[in-house]
């Protein structure tokens, strides 16, 4: 038996929008992400446990670790009987990269049980195409860090499809999740078609800057040029209280808050634990919209897809 733990992820970290993403783990250590398990069968199943199992399809064929399943044994030419079991502990259209948290242990988990036939980079290939069936468009934000760990910048060029960047291990990760589901679909379908010019320049100088002072060293710098103009002025409409929410984050000591994904899932940076403490409740007393909702601290989670059994 092969078990795989994939944890969550940031899409766009705010200034990378499609480009840019950051797996993180809470520091209680406690996983915050989905397991998949894959045991030798006679025929295929797929069993699904877990806190929000009730909120995955009903039609199995629609999960998408069943895709995972049928387009891996497509890829390596053969089907391979197994029985497979997803504790779906991520919260569906949360902006925590949950599809990204089912597609990726599912590919690793079938990957390993099947004796490393796909490398890395085919693995994920058939991530994005998975998480784009879902989203509507093939990103790697969610899947390259919820895999490889760590602060990823999607390349796709010379064969490359991400590489990871130095982030600053002072940073913690506030990520509060309200209860509330958005669709990353008709996040995406709500944002402009076409950029003005200077907003096109902007965008590059902010990306361009973070990424500079990443590799710099220059943390202050990067905090600085952590700003979303590409998603977050027209995505605010759909996460009710986040105006609010990033005010509050900053008065109680966030050095940077934007969106997580696409969203309701708000996430904060703070370089002291004590603010990260604060932060955290204000997002308790003021984000969370019912029972669904959750604040968790975080560090960055470099090691990404790992095997628990
Ligand atoms: N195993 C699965 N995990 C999550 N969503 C699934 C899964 N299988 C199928 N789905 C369907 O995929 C859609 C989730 O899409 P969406 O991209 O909005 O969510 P998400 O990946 O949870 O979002 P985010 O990346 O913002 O956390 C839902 O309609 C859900 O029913
Ligand atoms: N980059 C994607 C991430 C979705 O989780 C988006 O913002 O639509």
């Amino acid at each position: 038996m092969v078990k795989i733990y994939a944890p969550a992820s940031i899409g766009n970290v705010s200034v990378g929008f499609d480009v840019l993403g950051a797996a993180v783990s809470p520091i209680d250590g406690s996983l915050l992400g989905d397991c998949v398990s894959v045991e030798e069968a006679e025929t295929f199943s797929l069993t699904t446990l877990g806190r929000f199992v009730s909120k995955l399809p009903s039609d199995p064929e629609q999960n998408i670790v069943y895709q995972c399943w049928e387009l891996f044994c497509e890829t390596v030419g053969r089907t391979i009987p197994v029985a497979m079991t997803l504790e779906k502990n991520m919260p569906v259209g949360s902006g925590l990269g949950s599809s990204a948290c089912s597609v990726v242990a599912a590919l690793v988990a079938m990957n390993e049980f099947a004796g490393h036939p796909l490398t890395e980079h085919q693995l994920l290939l058939l991530m994005g195409e998975l998480e784009g069936r879902i989203s509507g468009s093939v990103h790697y934000d969610n899947v390259a860090p919820c895999y490889l760990g760590g602060l990823q910048l999607m390349l796709e060029e010379q064969g490359i499809i991400s590489q990871s960047v130095p982030a600053f291990d002072e940073w913690y990760w506030v990520m509060a999740y309200p209860g509330i589901k958005v669709s990353t679909a008709e996040a995406r379908a709500i944002l402009p078609a076409h950029y003005a010019k200077a907003d096109i320049v902007r965008h590059g100088r902010l990306l361009g800057g973070f990424i500079h002072a990443c590799h710099s060293r220059q943390a202050k710098l990067a905090i600085a040029m952590m700003q979303d103009i590409v998603a977050e002025p027209y995505r605010t409409q759909l996460l009710p209280g986040f105006a609010q929410a990033r005010e509050r984050s900053l008065a109680a000591g966030a050095l940077a808050c934007g969106i997580s994904g696409s969203g309701p899932t708000l996430f904060a940076i703070c370089d002291t634990l004590s603010a990260a403490e604060q932060v955290k409740e204000q997002l308790v007393n003021h984000y969370l919209q019912n029972d669904e909702g959750f604040v968790h601290i975080c560090r960055l989670d470099t090691t990404g897809a790992r095997k628990l059994g």
